[in-house]
């Protein structure tokens, strides 16, 4: 069977150019596509040469709808707007598409439900398999601890990320709600600043550090009197959540349509 062609949206960015090279050194997917936004200097620019390497014969485009026409995947690490666009265009062009953009308001989610429903939509907010694995570990250990254990989520990021809290942070809380049996709507305390009163029992709270080249550093925190209880992940390279990614997009190629998560791929 022919590997699967994958186009790559946002490719000149940060997750962008890691996944053209993870996509490019695997024995299993073929690169058939690379996408930008309008404007982008690198449109219309040989992708390799673009990256400052040899010419690869894909030339980096803003016609999307050409590009994901003849995709079986699309990795989508680019913005709330855009990822919803590809992903009507994906759903026509029966494509699987893998999504790390974070960042999503309600409004772009019930948009993503709605293309699930013709082909598969693999979303995460992070695509690491640490990550997923702290996930499982969260939801245990809010449900093991109670709650007189207070639960706080601190994520750091680089000085470009542009949402907070993380896709992580906000995964994390949800696991955390979800051990004690709520939703993270019903238990997120707003940002702090100012007279903001006692910590109300059973809130979760979430703080963002913003610096540097920082690649994404989560802490869930349970604190009671007396003692601590931290989980934690440190990334220190992107390639991890490439690699996930495109495990997702090869673990997607015989799904049928609707929405699944990493945990969904990595069996978790
Ligand atoms: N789920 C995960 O494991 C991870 C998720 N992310 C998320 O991925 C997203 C991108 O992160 P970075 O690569 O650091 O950002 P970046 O700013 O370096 O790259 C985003 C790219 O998307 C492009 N883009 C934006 N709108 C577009 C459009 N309409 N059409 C085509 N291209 C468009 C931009 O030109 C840019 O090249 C963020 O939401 C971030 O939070 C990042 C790392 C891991
Ligand atoms: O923007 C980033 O860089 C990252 N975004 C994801 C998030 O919002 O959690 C994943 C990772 O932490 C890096």
């Amino acid at each position: 069977m022919e590997k699967p062609g994958i186009v790559i949206t946002g490719a000149s960015g940060r997750m962008g150019q890691m996944l053209v090279r993870t996509v490019l050194g695997s024995d299993q997917a073929r690169l058939v596509g690379a996408i930008e936004r309008e404007g982008n200097p690198w449109i219309g620019r040989d992708l390799g040469e673009a990256m400052g390497g040899a010419a690869l014969g894909i030339t980096v485009t803003d016609d999307a709808v050409e590009a994901i026409a003849k995709a079986q995947a699309v990795i989508d690490f680019t913005a709330p707007a855009a990822t919803v666009a590809f992903a009507e265009l994906a759903a026509q062009a029966r494509a699987v598409h893998v999504i790390g953009t974070t960042g999503f308001e309600s409004a772009d989610l019930d948009k993503l439900r709605a293309a699930a429903r013709h082909a598969p939509i693999i979303r995460a907010g992070n695509m690491s398999l640490g990550v997923n694995l702290l996930v499982g570990l969260t939801r245990k250990v809010a449900a093991a601890l109670g709650e007189d254990w207070d639960i706080e989520v601190v994520e750091a990021h680089h000085n470009r990320k542009v949402d907070a809290p993380s896709g992580t942070a906000l995964m994390l809380g949800e696991a955390a709600a979800a051990g004690r049996g709520h939703g993270l709507d019903e238990l997120r305390t707003p940002a702090r600043e100012g007279i903001t009163g006692a910590r109300v029992p059973g809130s979760i709270g979430f703080s963002a550090i913003r610096g540097g080249d920082i690649v994404g550093e989560h802490d869930v925190i349970f604190a009671t009197a007396g003692e601590r209880v931290v989980l934690r992940h440190l990334a220190t390279d992107r390639a991890i959540f490439a690699r996930g990614a495109l495990r997702a997009a090869l673990w997607g190629q015989d799904k049928g349509p609707g929405e699944y998560d990493m945990a969904d791929v990595l069996g978790l």
